[in-house]
Order: structure tokens, then sequence, then C-alpha cells
């Protein structure tokens, strides 16, 4: 045989498999690095698929620039876009030719010289390699196998020098002394006593400490939120987010074994590693359960004392480079944020014995950390935030931010610049003392939600009474000529119109957070419900590892070997983090999926570095304050949300669509007070005389000046004239609907949610979905407020429905906010409403269309609603009669 001299005409396997390394991190599907030890066995070079990936990365702003002017995707749409960028990569900053003879790299060649013209345009940007790591190697001696003392002593034995620190509140000489550490030396952490300190890019794969689990490899910052719990031995811990586990071993450590760990992983994938890790640190006290953690109960973890929620973050703590935290993705935080809301307050609602819960995130952004903190915090009875300083007996530097008051100071901040650890954040919940309070608690908004609480009650109250009075009707042989007495546009009675915005079924739904939310709505005839399109909203989530990248990567070597599987992260999505919120109709409950795209602009995050052979040395640690984000916070105050007219600012939408602001305004201020909610109550329209339906503006001012008065419910609702309040009631319905979650605040939901009736399936609005929507409305993330110069406290309302709407029209908030995509047709509509109002009653207002006829007045009253005296107009306005323009769409607004 001859062999053939001809060029290889297929593309290296070294760039098809970086491209697909570089796809799957855009996806979120791991870190550089795990998703490379991940391909392995498709290719050993890690370290040049590393580079290659890492590199596209560093210089994707770039790339993205000569693919923009080049129209390269364009041109050669039938190739890979990855492989493409690869090639280029590799042309342009790594090897800087490209030998292949295929057509596409020989396509990519004859660019070449385009690049080079394009970029010497532009300014070059030094890059840092992010393989030289300057942060010191944690190593935490795993106590189920060995003392700390132990562990010393065997270190010792085998040459290392200990350097001691024993003044226990210098935190500052400690940490130079960390920084200097040299090769050979190594040192105890002054705050987590089984933690050992060793110099930069000190090798631990091969150790034996490390592979027979005696050493876990695991950074400071990551075993700071299990140090602080602190649960002692014999307890019972719930884990939240377990995989890949390295704080789940940490836990049973602090438990000695004695107790148990309930370690929750919704990924299976993710579920073998940590059984691995689990499995070979000999924690046995550790149960490992495969389960979304939203979907269990205190049932599931009978006796939890103590709970951990690690969720799935940014990462952004998980770079060296701080500007990698500058560098933020606002609606992707604000998505993962909506999750971290979810389930730190299922945490803190769900599981009556837990005394202590930690709170963590390897995210420097405060959208992910304080502003989640401060949200659960405000509107919770049970739980108050401890000072993490006071338990670091003040010996530690980073805290929260002081936007947040003493909440954000309470926190604690690990920052790679000046606590040479990863990017981490904690903070510690504590169950209250008898006669204790949550300092933090809003009462404003707490008081209002306990009234919409009882409002609630009161409906399944209701509910169940109409169940029984449909059995008793249907026994009658449904006779119901009642019904076609009414109106053709009118609903038949409150309680029609409040099952039109049941909450339910969490029982099946395990509760609030996997969230449905039907929209259904009365239209003619009464019971036409409105099918509305369903959608998912899948987030992605980077998942990160909390500092345990190394020992995962190796452990899903050491997995992937065990399993022959060749893959631990894979295409499957699986290792993402879903925030689902679902919308279904009544009847169909088809779902439309749509996958957040994670855009290749992200910045590399989770890339621990890879081990390399650099000596130890060159601890060079930058002092440098890692600039924090520290975003205008304006204190969080339900008054404005409530209709704090005086700081609210001019609203910009055209007047006829926006006429409700005073009127949501009116109600929320109105259902401020005990009286005026229990006046939802008990009001049978059925009773009443029918009235036209036109007067909306009128009706609303009525009613809500029935609901300020005091008048006993069932006595106001007979004695009165009759009105058509059924109307406003589906709204402020709506708006309790909305703060339903108080019932996640006061109760322990999953629990009370299991005692009450099944209602009807699919028929759900989230209540923490609808409470988040309630929050952003009340406080938009910081983001929302980024550009904008600090403003007043309590200017609230207008706001933040601009700030929102800014950012909703820059990007949709998909997992917020379903409606949106409703609404997105519907820009000019919603432009002044916050996004919690306009979810709720933009819908039910929409379908309301053809049944209302309002009046110019609608139109002044929104204009008035952006002044102070707005609530004062439009009861004035209330006094007009004459509706005149047919109305369509009524958006009430915050
Ligand atoms: C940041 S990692 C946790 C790291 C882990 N605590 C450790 O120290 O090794 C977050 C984990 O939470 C999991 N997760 C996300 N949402 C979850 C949910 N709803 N229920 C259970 N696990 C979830 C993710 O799959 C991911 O493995």
């Amino acid at each position: 045989m001859f062999e053939s001299k001809q060029p290889k005409r297929r593309l290296a396997r070294l760039y098809k498999v970086a491209a697909i390394i570089a796809k799957e991190y855009s996806e979120g599907l791991g870190s550089i690095k795990q998703l490379v030890y991940a391909k392995r066995d498709k290719h050993p070079r890690i370290q040049a698929l590393y580079a290659l990936v890492n590199t596209l990365y560093q210089r994707k702003d770039e790339i993205q620039r000569l693919l923009k002017k080049t129209q390269l995707l364009e041109s050669e749409s039938r190739a890979d876009p990855w492989v493409i960028k690869i090639l280029i990569t590799e042309l342009l900053y790594g090897k800087k030719v490209l030998s292949g003879q295929t057509k596409i790299e020989q396509t990519i060649k004859g660019y070449e010289q385009i690049f080079k013209a394009h970029l010497s345009d532009s300014i070059e940007v030094p890059v840092k390699d992010e393989t030289v790591s300057t942060k010191p190697k944690y190593v935490r001696v795993n106590a189920l196998k060995k003392t700390v003392e132990e562990a010393i002593e065997a270190f010792t034995d085998e040459g290392w020098h200990l350097i001691r620190h024993s003044d226990k509140n210098d935190y500052n000489g400690f940490i130079e002394k960390v920084a200097a550490l040299k090769g050979g030396e190594f040192m105890v952490d002054m705050h987590v006593p089984s933690l050992l300190i060793f110099p930069p890019r000190t090798h631990f794969y091969n150790h034996p400490a490390y592979k027979n689990g005696t050493v876990i490899l695991q950074d400071k910052a990551s075993c700071l939120p299990v140090h602080l719990l602190a649960p002692p031995p014999g307890s019972t811990v719930l884990d939240m987010c377990a995989a890949p586990g390295m704080k789940t071993t940490q836990l049973a450590a602090a438990l000695a074994n004695q107790g148990v760990v309930y370690a929750v992983e919704r990924d299976t994938k993710r579920v073998g590693i940590l059984k691995h890790i689990v499995g070979s640190s000999e924690a046995t006290c550790v149960k490992v359960i495969n389960k979304d953690v939203l979907d269990c109960a205190k049932k599931d973890f009978p006796g939890a004392e103590y709970i951990l929620v690690d969720p799935s973050c940014s990462g952004s703590g998980m770079t060296e480079r701080s500007t990698e935290a500058e560098n933020k993705d606002l609606a992707r935080l604000e998505k993962l944020a909506g999750f971290q809301i979810l389930i730190l307050r299922s945490a803190l609602t769900r599981y009556p014995d837990a005394k202590r819960v930690a709170y963590s995130t390897c995210s420097l952004h405060p959208e992910e950390n304080e502003e989640v903190v401060r949200q659960v915090l405000e509107t919770n009875y049970n739980f108050k935030l401890v000072d993490a300083k006071k338990l670091l007996n003040s010996a530690w530097n980073s805290f929260g931010s002081s936007d947040y008051g003493e909440m954000g100071e309470f926190c604690l901040y690990a920052r790679p610049d000046e606590d040479l650890t990863n990017g981490f954040f904690v903070a510690i919940f504590e169950r209250l003392e008898e006669g204790e309070q949550n300092k933090f608690l809003n009462n404003r908004i707490s008081n209002f939600k306990k009234h919409l609480h009882a409002a609630d009650k009161r409906k399944e109250r209701r509910l169940e009474g109409k169940e029984n009075k449909e059995t008793a009707k249907s026994k009658r042989g449904n006779k119901n000529n009642k019904e076609k007495s009414v109106p053709e546009d009118e609903p038949n009675n409150v309680e029609e119109i409040e099952n039109n915005h049941i909450v339910e079924d969490e029982q099946e739904h395990g509760l609030n957070d996997n969230i449905e939310f039907e929209e259904s709505v009365c239209e003619k005839g009464a019971k036409k419900k409105k099918k509305k399109k369903l959608t998912e909203n899948d987030v992605e989530c980077q998942e990160t590892v909390n500092g345990c990248d190394e020992i995962e990567n190796t452990v899903a070597e050491k997995v992937d070997k065990k399993n022959k599987t060749g893959k631990v992260s894979s295409n499957n999505d699986a290792t993402n983090d879903n925030i689902t919120i679902k919308k279904k109709s009544n009847k169909n409950k088809h779902k439309n999926a749509t996958k957040l795209e994670e855009s290749t602009e992200d910045n590399p995050k989770n890339d621990a570095t890879l081990e390399n052979d650099n000596p130890v040395g060159e601890n060079k640690t930058k002092k440098k304050k890692l600039k924090h984000s520290t975003e205008s916070k304006d204190d969080f105050s339900i008054e404005a949300t409530l209709g704090d007219n005086e700081n609210t600012k001019k609203v910009k939408s055209k007047k006829k669509k926006r006429k409700s602001c005073s009127e949501v305004n009116e109600l929320i201020d109105i259902s401020k007070n005990d009286k005026t909610l229990e006046s939802n109550d008990n009001t049978s329209e059925e009773n009443k005389p029918k009235k036209k339906k036109h007067n909306i503006l009128s009706e609303d001012n009525e009613f809500i000046e029935d609901l300020k008065n005091d008048e006993p419910l069932d006595s106001t609702e007979e004695n009165k004239p009759k009105k058509k309040k059924h109307k406003r009631f589906s709204e402020v319905n709506e708006l309790i609907d909305m703060s339903k979650n108080d019932k996640t605040v006061e109760s322990n939901d999953n629990t009370t949610e299991e005692n009450k009736p099944k209602k009807k399936k699919h028929n759900v609005l989230s209540e923490d979905n609808e409470f988040i929507e309630d929050l952003k409305n009340d406080e938009p993330l910081d983001s929302t407020e980024k550009n904008k110069p600090k403003k007043n406290k309590h200017k609230r309302c207008s706001e933040n429905s601009e700030s929102i709407v800014d950012l909703k029209n820059e990007e949709p908030l998909e997992s917020y906010d379903n409606v949106t995509e409703e609404n997105t047709t519907k820009k000019k509509k919603r432009k002044d409403c916050s996004e919690a109002s306009e979810m709720n009653i933009i819908k039910d207002s929409q379908l309301k269309k053809k049944k209302r006829k309002h009046c110019s007045e609608v139109g002044e009253s929104l204009e008035t609603s952006e002044n102070p005296d707005a609530i004062e107009f439009t009861q004035k306005s209330k006094k007009k009669k004459k509706m005149t323009s047919e109305k369509g769409d009524l958006q009430l607004d915050d």
C-alpha cells in the first residue's frame, strides 16, 4: 500500500471538540474547565482545549467584532459558527497558523489580513492569563477521616512547614501571611479550623490524602456558609442545593456523622457526582435525594433544623478577575434572583423546625445577594438576619452594601482581592425567639399582606361554599335560569370572578414555585374563559460549584470512568437550573418551552484555573478593593408603591391606555385597611340588581369608597346600594392574588397547602412568582436603577415602573414575566405599569374590553395618578357621571 501524501482533509479533532465545548459553555452547561474535563475522552489534550476555548472567551468581543465586520458567519452559513470562532482564535491568538487543508480553514486563512487590519484599528486589550492563579490553595481536612492535628502532622512529616497565626482578631495580619506563603509552607485558616492553606498552584490531584478523601479541595469562601450555619452533631440538616457536595460533606463532618443531612439535588447527573463525593468522604449521615427541592415539604425532611440554601447563581465570584463582577447580564441576574428568592423563601417558611438558615452564592452581584435577602426578609415574621461580623468575631472586612443599610452590613462577602478567596456571599438567618422581632420586617408590606392573607382564607371558604352550592344545584337538575337573566357581559357572581383567579394546585406542584398561572377571565356568556398561550421559560443558569471545580472535575472524571459514559457535562440542559413560570389555559395545557439563550457574550465564569506545573510563588495579591457595584438603592417602601403619589413621576404612556394607575393605587391603599379587605367578602353579586357596567371609574371610586368604610363586611354588602363591584373584585382579587405569597411567608406553606382542599389544576398564579412580581414592582432590582441617579427614598411607584419598563424594553424578563410576552405586543399600553399589576390586571382588563365603556375621565384619572393629588382627584372624578368613550384596555398601574 502506498501512503497517500495528500494533505489532511479533515478538521483536526482538537478544533471540533473545542468548538463543542465553546458552544456548551455558551449554553451554561458548565465552566470551561468542567467541560474540558468532561470531553477528555474525546480529546486528551485538555490544556490545549482549555487554552483555545478560554482564549476564545477572553477575546470574544474582538472576535465578535471581526465576525460582524466580515459577515463571515453569514457567508459561511453552512459551517459551524463555533468552529469558525475557534479557528479564528487559533489563527489570531493561538498558534497563529492554521495548518489544515480543510475548506473552512482555508477560508479563515483567507480572511487573515482583513482580520488583522480590523484589529489594528482597535486598541489591543491586554488579557490576563487566567490560568495563572494568585489565590492560595485551600484544602479542607475531612474530619470524618482525620483530625486537623493529624493532617497537619502528616503534612509536616512530608516536609511542609506550618506558618502560625495566633492572633484570632488580626485578620489583616492573617491575610498578609497567607499572601506571603511560599513554596513548602502552609497555614491553618483562622476562621475555619479544618481548613489548611497552601501556596497557589500547589497540586493535590495526585496526593494520596486527596485521592483517599482525607482532604477535600474547597475554597475558603465556599466553607464559610457551613461554618456559619454551624449545625451541631446530632442535628438534622437540609442542604437544598447539594451537588456536587462540597458543603454536604462539610455538613456531615460538622455533624460528625451523627444526625442527618438531607442532600437535595435536582439534576440527575449531578446527583451522581454528589453520591460519589459523599461516598468517598464517608459521610454516612447523608441522605441524597434527587428532587427539585421546591417540590418538597417539611414531611420530606422531618425535623430539619439547619438549612443550607446554596442555589445556582451567576458565579461571578468564581473568577479572579474582579472586572468580571462588573459585567452584568441584568436579565439573567434578574431571573436568577427570582429563583433564589423562591428557594430562600421556601427555606424560611416551609420548615417549622428550622432554627438557622444559611443563604450563600458564589456571586458578587447584589442582585443575587442583598437584594434577595431584602426581598425575603422584609416579609418574614419568623426569622431575623444575623450579623455575620459578630459570628466571625469582627475578624472580617467585607460585608454587604451599605445601600441596604444594616441589612446589607449584616451580610458577609468574601472577595478575591481582599480575602484571597473566591467571591462569595453569605447571609445567616435565625428563627426569632419569643418576643424578638425581625427588625427588617417591612410592616407596611406585612400588614398589607396579612390582610390579603386573611382575604385569601375567606376566599377559600367561599370556594368551599360554592362547591357545596354547586353540588346542591346539580342535584336540583341544573336549573340555572338565574344565569340566563344575567346580562351577557357580566360575570355571574363574585365567586365566579374570583374563581378566575384562584391559586391552585399547590399540592400537586409541590408548592407555589413551579408556577402556573391561569389566565381566565370572564367573557361574554360569563363562563367563557380566555385561553392564553402557554409559555415555559427555562432559565438556564450557569451552574456554579462554589469553588469546587477542581474536585468536581476530578470526580466527574472518576464517575465517568466508572460509568463508562464518558460524559459528565453534556448537552443535556439538566445541568441548568430551570426556573419555570408557566401559564396554562384551562383546557389545553400545552407548553411552549422557550430556552433562554445564554449568549456567548457571557464571560468565562467558574473557570478555576487549570493546574499547571508552575512552581509555587508569585503570590502577588491585589490589595485593591474590589469595586463592588453599589448602585443606588432606594429604600423600599410599600407606601410608595401603594400610592406614594407625592413622589410618583410622570407616567409616560398614552392617556387612554393607562388610565388606571390611580385606580390601583387606590385599591391598594384601601386594601391596606383590614376592613376594606373584609368588605371584599360575601359580596354576592347574585343578590344584587344588575347595573350598568360601563362606569368603571366611578364604580371603582365608589367601590373604593365602600372599601374605605369601616362597616363590617356582611352588613355592608347587604345594606349598600348595589353596585357593580364584582368587576373591581376581580381586580382586587388579582391584587390579592399577587400578594398571596403571604402564605408562603406566614405559613409553612406546603404543609398548610396540604390541608387545603384541592383546587382546580392549573389555575395557578404562583404566589411566589406573583409575589416576586409584586416585589419587583415595589423595588426594582438595582439593575434597573443602575443608570439612574440616586433618588429619594420612597420614590417608588412611577420610578419603578419606568425603570422596569426600560429594562423590559431592552430585554424581556422571561422568567418572571410570562405576561410580558403577551404584553410585548402591547407595548404602548404598559409603559407605565409596573410588572405585577400589568401581569395581573392587564389581562383582566383586556378581556373586559368589550364589556367596559369608559369615560374620558379614565385618561384623566391616570394622568392625575401621576401627581400627588391623584387619589383625591379620582375621588372627585367619580362624581362625574358620564362615561362617554368606549374603552378598550384598562390598565391598572401601581
Ligand atoms: C451552586 S450549586 C451547589 C453547590 C453545592 N452546595 C456544593 O457546595 O457543592 C447549586 C446546585 O443546586 C442545584 N439546584 C438548582 N435548583 C435546584 C432545585 N430547585 N432543587 C434542588 N437542587 C437544585 C443545581 O443543580 C446545582 O447542582
